[in-house]
């Protein structure tokens, strides 16, 4: 066995497992190296076109049509693909769980414990950036990668928050379509994968994670709307973390049905009279172990939350503003009041600052900079963090009083009377929607280059600008056509804009 796992764990899979013929199975499945996969961010990119492009050999995962194993030894992060934000690398199982959460665009999803966001990742390719998506972890230094992995997948409709659940659920009573709880668990699953795991765990560990699952669990449920869905999801085989913690849930909230999804296709029945959650088994399918839930609210009993709140229909309401509308919001006609709490860029919380140019400034040279050098309007609302500027799915009061990391899409400051577009803007565009673009490519070395900061000699017939438009500013840099980020270009220099902390090493 290529991984020494604890005897009491062992033998507490023996008596799980039921026959001795299974629990062989199981054990050996541990001789085994774990699978690799990737998720095509179709945010960015179609399956078909990465397929196409695609330098490594994919073989599709079952229960995901985005996602595809890799082969042993490949590293896809090491491709200027990854860069440009055209897949999540991310491990074969754990992309079941949002394929049953069965998001759809327009909705408003909570991502309840969503660090370092593979997750989330996957919700934002399903809302297509209609909707809402509030990704929340409870610790602060992981909220940094999530905010960072939502930057690189081009999420224009991301909130990221640090936030305990239960005060979530209180600024936001009723208000969700859709939650996933990708809980805190004893990581029982992924003890092939991940040797820490090992180390981490003793026969007390499931007890603990089993309470704390307990109290996300009663957040999730008074932030849903009525009719909306929960998707429990651990990566642990413990019955106390899994038919436990869902039993005794459905037990106190009789408004909630567990939806029938395991027994289907790679999915394993749960145990017990939970057998209509789903478990991925290691020995059975190409990937580690998991335990889904769907639970759904049946839309009755909850007087004190109107069904469509004029706030929630604002947010559905959110499609791209044209003409005259499109330049109200660039210039941030709801953003008027005061207030409300933003973050710096370094991923710590704060209360939103001042500008000291003076909100009107910051967004009439912010809309002067997107009339001019980019084919498109954000649509949203304006939320200022001193001078630095986002676009939020939901109006800034609605974030007052909770931990904000990221309220909204990133699209830069105004620094010395200019705006300065952000890395998050340009990541998240496409080629079409700026006049000025640069396609570099992924085979010749050049991508490479750019993703490592240097400075490209790029000659004017390589540049593709719209009619009308200068050569002067901002140029979108593409791999292969691709959003990676930005540069300035001048007599046939291409000045590189790729942030240091984001660079190739
Ligand atoms: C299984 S991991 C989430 C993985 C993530 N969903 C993904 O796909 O990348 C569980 C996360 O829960 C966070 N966490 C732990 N306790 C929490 C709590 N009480 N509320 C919210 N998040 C919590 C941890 O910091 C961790 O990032």
């Amino acid at each position: 066995m290529a991984v020494q796992l604890p005897g009491t764990f062992m033998q507490r899979m023996k008596e799980l497992l039921g026959s001795e013929e299974e629990y062989q199975k199981f054990a050996d499945s541990y001789l085994d190296a774990p699978y690799g996969g990737l998720r095509i961010n179709t945010l960015k990119i179609p399956v078909d076109s990465l397929l196409a492009l695609s330098p490594f050999k994919l073989e599709p995962i079952p229960w995901c049509p985005t996602g595809f194993y890799t082969q042993e030894g490949v590293k896809p992060g090491k491709h200027p693909y990854y860069h440009a934000g055209l897949y999540y690398i991310q491990e074969p199982s754990a992309m079941a769980p949002v394929e049953l959460l069965d998001v759809l665009p327009g909705e408003r999803v909570l991502d309840l414990c969503a660090a370092p966001g593979g997750k989330s990742t996957q919700i934002a390719a399903k809302l297509q950036g209609q909707g809402l998506l509030v990704s929340n972890d409870l610790h602060p230094e992981r909220t940094k990668a999530l905010a960072k992995n939502l930057e690189l997948y081009g999420v224009r409709n991301g909130i990221v928050l640090n936030e305990n659940p239960d005060r979530i659920a209180a600024a936001f009573p009723g208000f969700f379509d859709k939650i996933l709880i990708d809980a805190p668990c004893s990581g029982e699953g992924m003890f092939r994968k991940d040797e820490d795991m090992v180390k981490q765990w003793d026969p007390g560990t499931p007890a603990k994670y089993a309470a704390m699952q307990h109290e996300i669990l009663q957040s999730a449920a008074a932030a849903l709307a009525p009719g909306g869905t929960i998707v429990y999801s651990t990566c642990t085989f413990a019955i106390e973390e899994n038919e436990g913690s869902i039993g005794e849930f459905l037990s106190a909230h009789p408004q909630f049905e567990l939806i029938p999804v395991g027994g289907r296709g790679s999915f394993s029945p749960g145990f017990g009279e939970m057998a209509g959650a789903a478990r991925l088994w290691p020995h059975r399918v190409k990937g580690e172990g998991h335990f889904m839930a769907v639970l759904r609210h049946d839309g009755s009993g909850r007087p004190e939350v109107e069904a469509e709140s004029p706030l929630l229909a604002a947010a559905r309401r959110e499609k791209a503003p044209k003409g005259k509308a499109a330049r109200a919001a660039g210039r941030g006609e709801e953003a008027k009041g005061k207030g409300g709490r933003a973050s710096g860029k370094s991923g710590r919380s704060a209360v939103a600052g001042h500008s000291p140019l003076g909100e009107e400034t910051v967004l009439a040279v912010y809309a002067d900079f997107i009339t001019e050098q980019l084919g498109m309007q954000p649509p949203g609302h304006p939320v200022l963090f001193g001078d630095h500027l986002y676009i939020s799915p939901l109006p800034k009061e609605k974030l007052n009083g909770l931990k904000t990391v990221r309220p909204g899409w990133y699209v830069g400051q105004v620094r010395n009377g200019r705006f300065i577009p952000g890395h998050p803007l340009a990541t998240a565009l496409n080629p079409a929607e700026s006049v000025r673009s640069l396609s570099l490519s992924s085979l010749n070395g050049e991508a490479v280059s750019y993703l490592k900061g240097e400075t490209l000699a790029i000659p004017r017939e390589r540049l593709s600008v719209k009619d009308g438009s200068g050569l002067k500013g901002y140029v979108l840099v593409c791999i292969d056509g691709y959003s990676a980020g930005w540069g300035k270009w001048q007599d046939g220099m291409l000045k590189n804009e790729y942030p240091a902390g984001w660079r190739w090493t």
